[in-house]
């Protein structure tokens, strides 16, 4: 079927005369898709043509301006696209292209149209609002779109650059404030951080070899380029009663001088501003994460006994670890024993020595007590201190953890028992082992291999068992030891006990408590021989001058 056929059949056609070509046609409701046929134009008499409420679709051609004699076109309600043609019919009173598909423009010639003959599509200009504007009016739906000004555009480019101008520099701070809190978090996650200036000049005069007067911040700037990393807030943690109240900051303005260098770092003795002089370790190479060396620190501060130099305090950030001690004056049995050799130093005797090996042995004792795991680790006479009244202090305790890579395993060879590999793991049985070694030390005045930094030392357990029991004593001991008479007796039995300790086999060596009880005995009998006064006054004190 022609589309001609077609509309004929559904067209109602109005004529009074049947040999009149048809001057109106209404197509009926919803009965024709498609576009309209090029065949219709040339019914150029119709003069009412009704193709409303279809489903034509396509652009209005503008074909429809042949058909000169129209005056009704009702095309709404269809799905047409395109633009509305300019449609120059001069007696086109009634039109009507509402609720299609339409954009563009309204052509001058159709703008004097009433303004629901264009509703319902994307249409601008009169008799709807000027392009550019809001077009439809309130009931365009859905189907209403904006068509912008340049200067609109002009300034929604603008606006638009400027707020991402703006949420880039948002970004960018947040950034910053960001990357600030992950700086300060791996500073310990404190604010408040703060780095203290040294001089150069005055960290060298200062320091230089241990001399005392330099500030403590000075002391540990010396070797680094001239900050110290300082946390305000997460400071020194006190452990246990010490009733100290200081601050780092005041540790950092302390005068200090160097102690000495050990196997976790180097110690110095700082006086703070109050009087009250201290010892701070400065550990080196730490491996040990935060909480671990945290949680170390609390349990070795939990450690109380009369013969331990308790650790007081300590500090902690990543660059920097700090260990804080009483400062014990007469410095170490290490620097008693072997300290001024020269001259000067008033001689050791036998009751000072068992005291001090009873003082260290108990110290020791308590500390296996604790646990069964639980082991000091580093067990040498330079960790050894004594206080005004020459009663031994053991320092150092449970820090073999602490231990870096960079530590100086040799510093502890002459004690280390011969089944330790790794200094950081040590037994009970291996500190047995150290303790008798230090016994020797004690009753033979010589320092064990490396234990001294100048002197090579001896392999103390060797070497006593290289001696015939019988010569004992007029081979082994000190010197020093041999004008105290009447002890001699002791004596053999702390030296047996010392090489009964350094036993190859650790199940050989007796325990710590054992070994405490059997110094006790020896000590006892001392005493007893003493009350008999058959040897030197010992109610006075005696004064040595450590090194
Ligand atoms: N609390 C203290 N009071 C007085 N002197 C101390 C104190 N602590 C340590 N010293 C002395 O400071 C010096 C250095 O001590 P430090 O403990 O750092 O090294 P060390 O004992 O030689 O070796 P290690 O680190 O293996 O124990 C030693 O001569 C030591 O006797």
């Amino acid at each position: 079927m022609t589309v001609d056929r077609r509309y004929h059949r559904a067209a109602s056609v109005t004529t009074t005369d049947r040999r009149q070509p048809p001057y109106d046609l209404r197509v009926v409701h919803n009965s024709f898709d498609g576009e309209i046929p090029d065949s219709l134009f040339s019914l150029t008499s119709l003069v009412r043509l009704n193709l409303a409420d279809n489903n034509f679709s396509g652009q209005i051609s503008p074909s429809f301006n042949k058909l000169i004699r129209l005056g009704t076109l009702y095309l709404q309600d269809n799905h047409f696209s395109g633009q509305v043609p300019d449609l120059n019919l001069t007696g086109l009173t009634q039109f009507n292209v509402s609720n299609n598909n339409l954009t563009g423009e309204i052509p001058q010639n159709l703008s004097g149209k009433p303004r629901d003959s264009f509703l319902g599509n994307s249409l601008c200009g009169s008799p709807l609002d000027s392009c550019g504007g809001e077009n439809g009016g309130g009931n365009g739906g859905g189907k209403s779109k904006k068509k912008l000004s340049a200067g609109a555009i002009a300034g929604i480019v603008i606006g638009s650059i400027l707020g991402l101008l703006l949420m880039l520099l948002l970004l960018f701070c947040l950034c910053r404030v960001c990357a600030g809190k992950r700086k300060n978090s791996k500073d310990e996650g404190v604010a408040n951080v703060r780095d203290l200036e040294v001089p150069p000049e005055k960290m060298e005069s200062e320091v230089k070899n241990g001399a005392a007067g330099g500030s403590f911040a000075a002391a540990l700037g010396a070797k680094e380029k001239s900050k110290v990393v300082v946390d305000g807030k997460k400071g020194l943690v006190f452990l246990g009663n010490t009733g100290w109240n200081f601050e780092l900051e005041d540790l950092l303005r302390a005068s200090a001088e160097v102690l000495g260098k050990g196997t976790f770092g180097t110690a110095y003795k700082a006086m703070l501003e109050t009087g009250l002089p201290v010892v701070v370790k400065r550990l080196r190479d730490t491996n040990m994460g935060e909480r671990e060396f945290r949680e170390k620190m609390e349990e070795v501060g939990r450690l109380d006994h009369e013969n331990l130099v308790p650790l007081r305090a300590y500090y902690y950030n990543r660059e920097e670890k700090l260990l804080v001690y009483d400062y014990l004056p007469m410095g170490s049995l290490s620097a008693l024993l072997h300290g001024n050799k020269g001259g000067g130093r008033t001689p050791l005797n036998w009751e000072t020595r068992a005291a001090i090996a009873l003082g260290a042995a108990r110290g020791i004792s308590y500390l296996h007590s604790q646990s069964l795991t639980l082991s000091h680790g580093n067990i040498k006479s330079s960790n050894i201190l004594l206080n005004t009244s020459y009663e031994a202090r053991v320092s150092d305790f449970c820090l073999a953890q602490l231990a870096g890579p960079t530590t100086t395993p040799n510093r502890v060879a002459g004690y280390r028992a011969p089944e330790v590999t790794d200094p950081r793991k040590v037994s009970q049985k291996a500190d047995v082992y150290s303790f008798g070694v230090l016994l020797l030390e004690l009753l033979t005045g010589k320092a064990p291999t490396h234990s001294l930094t100048n002197e090579e030392g001896v392999d103390l357990p060797r070497w006593v068992q290289s001696i015939v029991k019988e010569e004992w004593t007029s081979e082994v001991f000190d010197l020093e030891l041999l004008r105290y008479q009447n002890v001699e007796e002791d004596m053999v039995q702390l030296l047996q006990l010392a090489v009964d300790c350094t036993a190859p086999y650790p199940d050989k060596r007796p325990s710590m408590a054992e070994v405490c009880d059997k110094i006790e005995e020896i000590y006892r009998s001392n005493v007893q021989d003493r009350r008999s006064g058959d040897i030197i006054n010992l109610e006075e004190p005696q004064h040595h001058t450590g090194s």
